[in-house]
């Protein structure tokens, strides 16, 4: 599988620390052999298989990110493409899912034929009824899947391949037909796709055949050859227009049957009739209407395939709810045409494989995430396969037992249709307003948990930081066994305990947030299947919208808050920094005042240490560094989320050691101090100091940049004694002492000196023609006054 994308890379990463988690999803999953097995045994009806198609060229130019991975061919690991590792707050938003088979974009046709259909035939062979059918969003690559192309075949051709061989094999004891049919449902209308005729085709409930298309062409077919002539000639006459999401869309679903009768040529019995009926279907994409950008005609199209997938969607939900409840539960088949006619296929005597066809492409995520979903509720329908055998005796029997089972079905009906209130002005939904509103309290119930368990891990990793901090000094100054260092150790230990266990209690939070979030599509299909008439279904979706982006607003705040932690954390950074600063100068303004006073010479490498530290003050700092790591014990102090880089322009680097009487502040090691530092330091001057009313933290105030430094250094290199010459003419900035003359070149621009220390110089700029403006710059703030 080809890795694109810097997602793919976190995928990836994840993929090996996941593996024991994803093997919980896998043990649910029995055996893909055992899976052919059950179905074989009549212990399980239902296979569900994914199909991951590659990245189109298109795709790829836009976006080459794969959000999916396939692990051991069962279970897809989903990536949203919104989350970043590392954001704040943000819970883990990779999603798995565990299926009977799981192919990824290098599966062969031949591997998706083998694995999935293969085994069907000779259930049909023998009098089952079998039913394929690729669902997914469009473009997602179910025609594909089915159909083909010129040189890679799909299910369809393969499958009839296959049956042929097999009948061929058989002919000796039994006496075979094969007979197929093609149609489409294109805007709600059955079309016949090998004899088209103008009559619209009816679809009925036949009590012993099952589902039928009154009307619908059957051909007798006795070899492939013919087959794919009349696949050819139905594709041709199927609806299929290119839309933006898919240049080849098709724009119904095509449904292929393939019956097969036999009786036993040794037997004698002249009436037993074995029939087994295979039905593919390559159904419609469902697709979002801003999504693909669809008008006029394509859009009623894409609404009508949309319907009837949801219509099969409430089917498979159902039919879900009744294996659970074991029956007795509703079921819409009639709610759309697609469901009517694969009634059988889902609810009935048949065996069925859904290939769930999903696209790696970051742009659809959301249709994939559905069709993941979509396919993953489908895993849990049970239904009842049972051998079709017609027999004439068997037949009249069946049939009066059958009449009496659809009398008894018609009288509950009319009891549930009475019971449901057709009168929705007499319809109470105050019922449903007071569940809606105790599952959102519940949400935000929790919500309010999982905030107070981040703000106290917030606390804790900040305690963390500060106790280690400490422990470092001590560390540092009275050795690791100290009793200082000791006591630190513990409390730092404690801290962790701590903070890994408030990560326990958020995670199982989280886990039960997870699942009152999945409950809210299980209450909108609850309604549904009440049939609460409109508008109050209306009325109760629009509450629960509501209460959806209540529930965002409270993440929302929680962020915002978590945001205000961290800036106050970065204030307390700010004024450690500050402090410090401050501490440094006044040991170097004490040292000045005794070498001045006691006459000394200032040593050439103190010399050099003091005017280091002034060039530290100047420097701009444009790398990137990390935020103090409050999470460096604790990966997951932000749930699932990593430490974020930061812009040194932001956020300060890591405070050095404070100043002791080991370590002063001018061999202290100095870390880069970003601009903003000192630019605050200044500001926080006393009001009695002399850049008091500078104003430095104008916004406009420009940064010194590397250029400046350079011819500053040039500067220097010509000009390298300090002067105090007070010049305040030249300058309106009265209270720093102008060293030397303004010059026209700004490389010559005077110096401004402060306590006999070149802090800036003095620059002019052009307001008029003829008017100059004069300021300065000081540690690289440009401040021209008035
Ligand atoms: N497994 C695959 N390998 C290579 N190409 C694929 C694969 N699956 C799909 N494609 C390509 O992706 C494009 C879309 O596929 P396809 O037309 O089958 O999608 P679809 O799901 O049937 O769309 P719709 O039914 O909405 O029209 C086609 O160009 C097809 O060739």
């Amino acid at each position: 599988m080809s890795v694109a994308g810097p997602d793919q890379t976190i995928i990836s990463s994840r993929i090996s620390s996941r593996r024991n988690s994803t093997r919980a999803a896998e043990e649910n999953v029995s055996d893909n052999e055992d899976i052919v097995g059950q179905m074989q045994q009549g212990a399980s009806n239902i296979l569900v298989a994914v199909r991951c198609r590659p990245l189109t060229k298109k795709e790829k130019e836009i976006d080459d990110t794969n959000l999916i991975q396939i692990i051991e061919e069962r279970v897809v690991l989903l990536l949203d493409p919104q989350f970043k590792y590392g954001d704040k707050g943000s819970r883990a938003k990779e999603k798995q899912y565990a299926f009977d088979y799981a192919f990824d974009e290098n599966a062969l046709q031949k591997d998706i034929f083998d694995k999935t259909t293969n085994f069907l035939i000779d259930g049909v062979l023998n009098g089952y009824n079998a039913t394929v059918f690729a669902y997914g969003a469009t473009g997602a690559g179910k025609t594909y899947t089915m159909l083909g192309e010129v040189n890679s075949p799909g299910l369809m051709l393969m499958t009839f391949i296959e049956l042929f061989t097999k009948v061929e094999k058989l002919t000796l004891e039994r006496a075979y037909k094969v007979k197929l049919s093609y149609l489409e449902i294109y805007n709600e209308v059955v079309k016949d796709l090998i004899h088209p005729t103008t009559s619209v085709l009816d679809i009925r409930e036949d009590p012993v055949k099952g589902i039928v298309v009154a009307g619908l062409a059957e051909l007798m077919a006795t070899s492939p050859d013919e087959v794919i002539e009349c696949l050819q000639l139905g594709n041709m006459r199927r609806t299929c227009e290119p839309t933006e999401a898919n240049q080849t869309s098709s724009r119904s679903h095509a449904v292929l049957q393939i019956t097969v009768e036999y009786k036993d040529k040794a037997s004698g019995t002249e009436s037993e009739i074995i029939v087994g009926k295979l039905s593919l279907i390559d159904l419609a994409g469902s697709e979002r209407a801003s999504h693909t950008k669809n008008r006029g005609i394509r859009l009623i199209e894409g609404a009508n395939i949309n319907r009837s997938l949801l219509a099969l969607g409430n089917c498979i939900n159902a039919l879900c709810e009744a294996t659970e409840r074991g029956g007795k539960v509703y079921i819409p088949y009639r709610d759309s045409k697609l469901t009517r006619l694969l009634k059988d296929s889902l609810g009935g005597n048949c065996r069925t494989v859904m290939i769930a066809c999903i696209s790696p492409y970051s742009g659809s995520f959301f249709d994939t995430s559905n069709t993941l979903k979509y396919a993953n509720r489908a895993k849990n329908i049970k239904t009842n396969l049972q051998r079709n055998v017609v027999n004439v005796s068997y037949h009249i029997a069946k049939y009066t037992a059958i009449i009496a089972q659809l009398r008894q079905e018609v009288s509950d009906l009319r009891k549930l249709l009475k019971s449901k209130n057709p009168n929705p002005a007499a319809f109470n939904n105050e019922k449903y307003q007071i569940e809606l509103n105790t599952h959102f309290q519940d949400e935000a119930k929790i919500r309010k948990k999982i905030h107070e368990c981040q703000q106290t891990k917030e606390e804790l990793g900040f305690m963390l930081f500060s106790r280690q901090t400490e422990l470092d000094r001590a560390k540092a100054k009275t050795g690791e066994d100290s009793a200082a260092a000791r006591a630190l150790n513990k409390e730092v230990e404690r801290l962790k305990k701590s903070i890994e266990e408030q990560t326990q209690v958020n995670n199982t939070y989280e886990d039960v947030l997870k699942g009152l979030e999945n409950k809210r599509d299980e209450i909108k299909s609850e309604w549904i299947r009440k049939g609460i008439p409109e508008p109050h279904l209306s009325s109760l979706q629009l509450m629960m919208q509501q209460q959806v982006l209540a529930m965002n607003s409270i993440d929302a705040q929680r962020d915002k808050n978590h945001d205000q932690v961290v800036l106050k954390q970065k204030e307390l950074y700010i004024q450690l920094l500050m402090n410090q600063l401050r501490l440094r100068d006044n040991v170097i303004d004490i040292q000045n005042g005794i070498f001045k006073e006691e006459n000394i010479g200032m040593k050439p490498d103190l010399k050099k240490v003091y005017s280091q530290i002034q060039s530290i003050d100047e420097i701009t700092s444009s790398s990137i560094v990390s935020f103090p790591d409050l999470h460096m014990n604790s990966p997951s102090l932000y749930g699932r989320s990593k430490p974020k880089a930061y812009k040194s322009d932001h956020f300060l680097p890591p405070i050095t050691q404070a100043p002791t009487a080991k370590t002063s502040a001018l061999n202290t090691p100095h870390s880069r101090i970003p601009k903003i530092a000192s630019k605050r330091y200044l500001s926080n001057e006393p009001k009695d100091e002399k850049f008091s009313n500078i104003n430095l933290l104008h916004p406009k105030a420009k940064r010194l940049t590397s250029n400046d430094n350079k011819l500053k250094e040039q500067r220097s290199k010509t000009n390298s004694g300090l002067y105090e010459d007070s010049d305040s003419e030249q300058s309106s900035v009265k209270q720093v002492a102008i060293i030397g003359k303004t010059s026209d070149k700004y490389q010559k621009s005077p110096k401004v000196g402060y306590k006999g220390r070149e802090v800036g110089h003095v620059i002019k700029k052009r307001i008029k023609p003829r008017e100059i403006k004069y300021g300065v710059n000081i540690r690289g703030i440009e401040n021209f006054e008035g």
